[in-house]
Formats: structure tokens, sequence, C-alpha cells
């Protein structure tokens, strides 16, 4: 059991601030991944709470008992590095064993950890070999054992198949979230890689500039975005983010973006939004690429726009459309618009739309 907790925890570099009053509670068990561009303070905060980096404010509780004065040594956390950082004159066994020594273990009992690791991770054919004969995702499966095989609190792995090949790179990451199912270890992952976070989390904790900018599972950060930096961040393609005016009557409603076609919302929205809107009133309107809905035909809704640009990404294709002055891309089946310069319909699906208050970034949290 280990749940581990971050109290207002600040680190400053000399001068600069690289975690700003970070607060993050963490389950026992919990899959949690530190996803920001790089930066932003992920690898900072994960060798604070390992004891690797010194803290300047605040609490890091491991199971509820402070431990920011202790040494790494102390708080009986594993460290998985993107460099594998094996030691080659040994063999895969006793790399993995490695960490056993310092504990006194018998010589049997070690044997069975040592093998019992392997298995799980699928190396036990390969415990006579030096690391030099392994492929690069062996090593790393090689490098998790080594973390692994002491049964720590907790593991922290930063960007750990960072250095793979893409194909590699897919299976490690079915191969990691595999153990942790069956380990069921608490475990920080820290990426840049928001597939990859979004294929292993429990939840995710997005940050930028050391500051924690949302914290919620997978759906959530990708259907509720809390402002227009992790609405950008999260999502392949990114979310369309575009200047919008709304202008509204009694019972109907409208938003621009420009260019003098408005497309129809309902009104009920429209009024959730003059609710919540900001003093400011400058709005951004986000709309993920399958919330643009596209039609060869003229349809009640939809407004008429030109085809700017067509990528074909096998299984569906991205459309950039020319709407007014703005361009949005929509997500349409494959093959369904056939090329460029070419006039279709298209209509934001109003429950799949966001807004933003430009000047603070914020979501308006106004939702059908
Ligand atoms: N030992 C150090 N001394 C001074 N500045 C540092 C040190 N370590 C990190 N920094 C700075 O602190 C900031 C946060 O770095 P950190 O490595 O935590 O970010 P990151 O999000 O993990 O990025 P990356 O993915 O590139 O590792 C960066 O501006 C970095 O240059």
């Amino acid at each position: 059991m280990t749940s581990i907790e971050l109290r207002d925890v600040q680190k400053f570099f000399g001068a600069v601030q690289v975690i700003k009053d970070m607060n993050l509670k963490i389950a026992d068990g919990e899959f949690i991944v530190l996803l920001g561009q790089s930066g932003c303070g992920k690898t900072t905060t994960l060798r604070a709470i390992a004891g690797l980096e010194t803290i300047d404010r605040g609490d890091i509780l491991i199971d509820g008992q402070p431990v920011q004065n202790l040494k790494c040594s102390d708080r009986d956390i594993a460290m998985v590095f993107q460099s594998f950082s094996l030691y080659p004159h040994m063999t895969v066994f006793e790399n993995i064993a490695f960490p056993l020594r310092a504990t006194r273990m018998s010589k049997a009992d070690t044997d069975n950890r040592v093998r019992e690791i392997a298995k799980v991770l699928r190396i036990n054919d390969l415990l006579d070999k030096r690391p030099s004969a392994l492929s690069g995702g062996d090593m790393q499966r090689v490098a998790i054992g080594r973390a692994l095989v002491r049964r720590p609190k907790a593991m922290l792995m930063d960007e750990p198949i960072g250095a793979l090949d893409a194909k590699l790179r897919e299976e490690m990451r079915a191969e990691i979230k595999r153990l942790h199912v069956k380990q069921g270890s608490t475990t920080i992952y820290v990426t840049h890689d928001q597939i990859e976070a979004m294929s292993l989390a429990d939840r995710i904790v997005i940050m930028h500039e050391g500051r924690l900018q949302q914290v919620g599972s997978p759906t959530e950060v990708y259907a509720r975005p809390s402002n227009l930096f992790v609405a950008q961040f999260v999502g392949s393609p990114v979310m369309n983010i575009a200047p919008a005016e709304v202008k509204s009557s009694k019972d109907s409603a409208e938003v621009g973006l420009g260019g003098g076609q408005n497309f129809g919302f309902p009104s009920a929205l429209i009024s959730q939004l003059d609710a919540a809107r900001s003093r400011s009133g400058q709005l951004a309107l986000g709309i993920r690429p399958e919330g643009v809905l596209v039609s060869r035909e003229e349809k009640k809704g939809y407004l008429p726009v030109e085809i700017h640009l067509i990528e074909p990404l096998g299984s569906y294709d991205i459309v950039d459309l020319k709407v007014g002055e703005q361009l949005l891309r929509a997500r349409t089946r494959s093959g369904y618009v056939e090329r460029t310069g070419d006039k279709v319909y298209a209509r934001i699906d109003p429950e799949q739309t966001h807004f933003f208050d430009t000047a603070s970034g914020n979501s308006l949290g106004v939702r059908l």
C-alpha cells in the first residue's frame, strides 16, 4: 500500500522557479502520468519525489509520512530512466540481482526473485546474456526488472521508452501497462507524448511552466479541458481554436468565426455562456476535428465551406475547411471529400463545443 502526496511543493534553480505550488494526491496502485512540454518541470518533480532533488518549500508524503528530509535510499522508491544504464560487464541476471546485493538476501532467494521478475517481463531466456547482445526493448525490460526486483513502494519512470523506435515504443507501452495491471504498484510516469499518456494513465497530470494545469482521467482531460493549454496539448490532431462572436436573440443563437458566416447554436447554450462570460467578453471557441461535421450535400444548419487541404491518414482523412477567414480541421471518413477547392457543407456540433475566456485561457465550463 503506497500513497504519495505533494503539498504546496516549490522548487527553485537559482532565481528560476521550476515547480510552482504543486498539490497532488496519488492513491495506492494508481498509474499517474506527468505530461507536459520539455522544460515544464516533470523530471524535477519526479526527482524530488525520489529524493534525488531537494525541494525549497512544501511537503512530500509517502503513506502519510513526510519524506522530504529523507535520503533517496530511505524512501524505498525505484526509478527507471530513458537511458538504461545497465552494467555492461554483467549478465542480465547479475544486472537485475544487483539491487538485492545490498540487502544481503540469500543466494536462493535472490535467484527466485530474479527469475520471478524475469518471467513477468518475458526475459527469462536472456538471463545469461550481456546487455550488448540485447535489443533496445529488452534492455529497457532489464532496467525495469532491476527497478522492480526489490519490490519498492513505488515506481517512478522518466520517459522510459523515449529512446526506442516507434514500433518498439508501442510494444513496450502495452508491456508497461500489462505489468502495472499485474503488479499494481503505485507508478508515476513522465512523458511529453500525449498518446503514451492517454494509453497508460489512470490519471494524467498536465504541467506547464512548473504549474499543474489539470489532473484527470484521460477521458476527462480530453472531453473537458480546463483551459486552452490543456485543450491544445491533449488530442491529435489538435483542437481547433477560433475567436468567436456570439449573437443571441430570444429563441435563436449564432456563433460567428469571422467572415460573415454564423453557425446556429441552441439558445440554451448561449444563455449559459452569457451567464459564464467573463467581463472582457473575448471568447475563443474550441472544437475537435471530430466535432466539425461535413456533408457533401446542402443540409439545414450547415454552412458552405471550401476544402483547403486533404490529409489522407489511412482509416480516416483530416480535412482543412475554409470557413470565412478561418480554417477548421475536420475528421472525415477516408475519401469522403475528393479535391481541394471543392465546396462542401459544414456544421459545428454544439455538444462538442468548448468556450474559453481568451484573457485567462480558462474554460467557461459551458456544455450542452
Ligand atoms: N540541475 C539544474 N540546474 C538548473 N536548472 C535546471 C536543472 N535541472 C533542470 N533545470 C531547469 O528546470 C526546468 C525544468 O526542467 P525539467 O527537466 O524538470 O523539465 P522536464 O519537463 O522534465 O523537461 P524534459 O522533458 O526536457 O526533461 C528547465 O528549465 C530546466 O532547464
